[in-house]
C-alpha cells in the first residue's frame, strides 16, 4: 500500500458537499408506516399528504363580545341605533331574522346570523334597554371571520415527510383529523470502540478515559425519535467488531459506530467492514472529522465516527443524521445561516471545511455578537457543549481576518 492511501493528507479528502450529496443519493426511506392517534404523533414523521376536507372556520362568526349588526347601508354611521333582537353563543346560534337596524348580542366565537354583516365590540357600544348605540361608524364585515378563512376545504394543508411538532398537531385536530399515517421510527445500532473507554460507573484505570461519544450522539437520536439499540463499548479487536457489525445489521435500520476509523495500528473499524460489508466512502475535508467512514453491512448503512469527541457528534450532525432521517422519511429541514463579520482573526488552515465552535448572542444593544472559542480541539467536547453554533469556513479558505465575512450556522435542536 502507498503512503497516499494510508494517510488522511488533504489532496485525497473528499469535499463536504460531495460526501453529502452522495451519502443522502445512497439512502432511500425505508417507508414502513403505521397508522396513530394524534394525540401520541409529536415528532413523528408524515406519512401522508393531508387535505382538508372541511372548512376551517366551518361558519362566519364573530371575533369579538358585542353585537352583530345588520346595517342597512354602505357602514353604521358613528352614534347610530340598533334594535336588540336577540343572541348568539358560541355552540348556541340564533335563529330567525334580523332585520336592517336591528341587532343581536354576540359572543366571540358564536355563529354570526346570515342577516348580520358587522360585528361591533361592546367597548365601543352603549346599551339603553333593548337599543344599541355604537359610538363609532362601523365597517361591513367588522370583526366577522368568515369561513373557510383560515382552511378551505380541499386545501392542501401538510405534506408527507414533515415532522409534526405542537402546531402541526393542532391543524391536524382542528379538521377533525384523530389519527394519521407516520413513518415508523428507525432502530439504530450505536456502540463504541476502543480499550480505553469505560463506561461512567466503571473504574477509570491508567490510561484509560471516560466514553462519550455514545451520549452525544444517542441524545441527538432520542430527540429525533429514534430507538437506539446501544451495543456498549467494544474492544480494539477485529472478531469483537465483526461480531457486533452484524449483530447490529441483523436488527437494526442503520449502524453507528465511533473510533478506530483512521490510520493507527488498533483501528480496525474499516478493515472490519470491509470484510463484513462494504467502505463505500473514507477520508473527508471536513474538521473535525477527516476519518469519517460510510459502508454497509448485509446492505444496511454503516456510519464510521472518528473517536475524537467533537468529531464523532460534528460527523454525526453533518453527515449521519441527514441520511438518517432521509431513511425515515423525513423532508431535509433547511438550517438557518447568518453571513456575520468575523469578531476577530480566526485560524484555519486550506484543505478542510471548517465547523469551528463559538457562541451566538446579542449584546448590551441588541446587536448579534459572536465570540468564537480559541480552543477548536476535536479533542475537546466542552467548548462544544458551550457553543450555540458552529462557524462555518470553506475548504478553501486560509486564516480570516477580523472582519472579513463568515458563516454562522446556529445550532438546530437535536445539537443544542
Ligand atoms: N497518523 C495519523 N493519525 C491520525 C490521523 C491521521 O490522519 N493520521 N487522523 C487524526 C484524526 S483527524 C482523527 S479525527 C482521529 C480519529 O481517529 P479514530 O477514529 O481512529 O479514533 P480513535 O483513535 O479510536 O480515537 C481518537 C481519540 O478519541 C478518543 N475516543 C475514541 N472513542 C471515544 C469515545 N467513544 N468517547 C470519548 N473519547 C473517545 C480516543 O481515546 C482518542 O483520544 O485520528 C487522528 N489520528
Ligand atoms: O479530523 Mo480530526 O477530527 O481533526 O481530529
Amino acid at each position: 500500500m502507498s503512503s497516499s492511501e494510508v494517510t488522511c493528507e488533504a489532496p485525497s479528502l473528499k469535499p463536504l458537499e460531495d460526501a453529502l450529496a452522495e451519502l443522502l443519493a445512497s439512502v432511500a426511506p425505508l417507508d414502513r408506516r403505521e397508522l396513530r392517534q394524534i394525540h401520541d404523533t409529536q415528532d413523528c414523521i408524515l406519512a401522508e399528504d393531508i387535505h382538508s376536507n372541511i372548512d376551517v372556520p366551518g361558519f362566519d362568526n364573530s371575533a369579538m363580545d358585542g353585537y352583530a349588526l345588520h346595517i342597512g347601508s354602505e357602514h353604521a354611521e358613528a352614534g347610530e341605533n340598533f334594535r336588540l333582537v336577540g343572541q348568539a353563543f358560541a355552540g348556541q346560534s340564533h335563529h330567525g331574522a334580523v332585520a336592517p337596524g336591528e341587532c343581536i348580542r354576540i359572543m366571540t366565537g358564536a355563529e354570526v346570523p346570515s342577516d348580520c354583516n358587522a360585528v361591533v365590540m361592546q367597548e365601543q357600544c352603549s346599551v339603553d334597554g333593548d337599543t344599541i348605540h355604537v359610538q363609532n361608524s362601523v365597517k361591513l364585515g367588522n370583526n366577522i371571520r368568515l369561513r373557510g378563512n383560515d382552511i378551505a376545504e380541499g386545501d392542501s394543508v401538510l405534506k408527507q415527510g414533515q415532522r409534526l411538532n405542537p402546531a402541526k398537531l393542532g391543524v391536524l385536530a382542528s379538521l377533525g383529523i384523530a389519527e394519521v399515517q407516520v413513518f415508523k421510527p428507525l432502530t439504530v445500532a450505536l456502540f463504541a470502540s476502543g480499550d480505553e473507554l469505560r463506561a461512567p460507573d466503571e473504574p477509570l484505570d491508567p490510561g484509560c478515559i471516560y466514553e462519550s461519544n455514545r451520549f452525544v450522539v444517542q441524545g441527538m437520536l432520542q430527540r429525533l425519535g429514534m430507538k437506539v439499540m446501544n451495543l456498549g463499548i467494544i474492544k480494539d479487536d477485529p472478531a469483537a467488531l465483526e461480531e457486533a457489525f452484524l449483530k447490529a445489521a441483523a436488527t437494526a435500520d442503520a449502524i453507528v459506530c465511533s473510533g478506530g476509523v483512521s490510520v493507527g495500528d488498533a483501528d480496525h473499524t474499516k478493515d472490519v467492514l470491509a470484510k463484513v460489508g462494504q467502505v463505500e466512502m473514507w477520508k473527508l475535508a471536513i474538521k473535525p472529522g477527516k476519518p469519517f467512514a460510510f459502508g454497509r453491512v448485509q446492505g444496511i448503512p454503516f456510519f464510521g465516527l472518528p473517536g475524537n469527541p467533537s468529531s464523532a457528534a460534528i460527523t454525526f450532525h453533518q453527515l449521519a443524521l441527514p441520511c438518517l432521517c432521509k431513511l425515515n422519511g423525513e423532508l431535509t429541514p433547511h438550517s438557518l445561516s447568518l453571513q456575520l463579520a468575523a469578531p476577530q482573526a480566526i485560524r484555519k488552515r486550506s484543505g478542510r471545511t471548517d465547523f469551528q465552535r463559538g457562541v451566538l448572542t446579542y449584546d448590551n444593544n441588541g446587536q448579534l455578537q459572536l465570540e468564537v472559542f480559541n480552543q477548536q480541539s476535536s479533542g475537546m467536547l466542552s467548548t462544544l457543549a458551550a457553543a450555540n453554533c458552529y462557524i462555518k469556513i470553506e475548504r478553501e479558505r486560509g486564516d480570516v481576518t477580523a472582519g472579513e465575512d463568515i458563516e454562522v450556522i446556529p445550532f438546530d435542536r437535536w445539537m443544542i
